[in-house]
């Protein structure tokens, strides 16, 4: 399967105060984990999508930096990106940087069901929210999220429905699915 996985880790984080991003959970920056998560799972073709801002404090062994050429734009966008800057690739598994909770098995799951079913998308869904910055999407969607991004879509929500989806329902309470946004979200360590 040609498939990279992308950790999106160019937010502003303005809610959070600092770039949650490098917060430590056991010791380890948050975005670690997301790399991780894939590379546990196999993936070989990891990228972290940030900033020039931010681009020198990530471990650069861990994952090679993907830089936007225009800073703050979001998540869609960033994800246009990679699909321009990785012409080969044709799966792309985003995770965000603020999930400490990811898991290996989590990935795995997701890669599955793409073992066996290949739409546009594939998309977890928790109580009634889909989970857009845990999904898979194929390179077919770019033509969308461009047309979206030119007028100033920024929002996924417009692209699911247009493309096919499979959604996938994991349990409410699944931690994988816990982000970090405010300082009060992330007080125990
Ligand atoms: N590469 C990239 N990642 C982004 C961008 N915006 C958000 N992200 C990432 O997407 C995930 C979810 O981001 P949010 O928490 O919604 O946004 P944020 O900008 O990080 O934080 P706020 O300013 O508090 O909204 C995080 O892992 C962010 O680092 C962006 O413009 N580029």
């Amino acid at each position: 399967m040609n498939i990279a996985g992308i950790v999106l880790a160019g937010g502003k984080s303005s809610r959070y105060g600092k770039p949650k991003m490098f917060e430590l959970h056991q010791g380890i920056p948050f975005y670690l984990f997301s790399v991780n998560a894939f590379k546990n799972a196999g993936l070989e073709a990891i990228f972290i999508s940030t900033n020039q801002q931010l681009a020198s404090q990530f471990d650069q062994e861990v994952g090679s930096l993907l830089l936007e050429n225009d800073e703050h734009n979001g998540p869609l966008f960033a994800l246009s990106q990679a699909m321009k800057q990785l012409k080969d690739i044709e799966w792309f598994f985003v995770l965000a940087a603020d999930i400490p909770y990811v898991t290996v098995e989590f990935v795995h799951t997701m890669l599955e069901v793409l073992k066996k079913n290949q739409p546009d998308i594939i998309m977890p869904i928790t109580d009634e929210y889909v989970q857009p910055l845990h999904s898979i999407y194929n390179r077919s969607c770019l033509p969308i999220i461009e047309e979206l991004l030119h007028s100033n879509k920024r929002s996924f929500m417009p692209l699911l429905d247009r493309v096919s989806i499979q959604k996938i329902r994991f349990p409410n309470d699944q931690m994988d699915f816990v982000n970090i946004n405010k300082r009060e979200d992330w007080n125990n360590e």
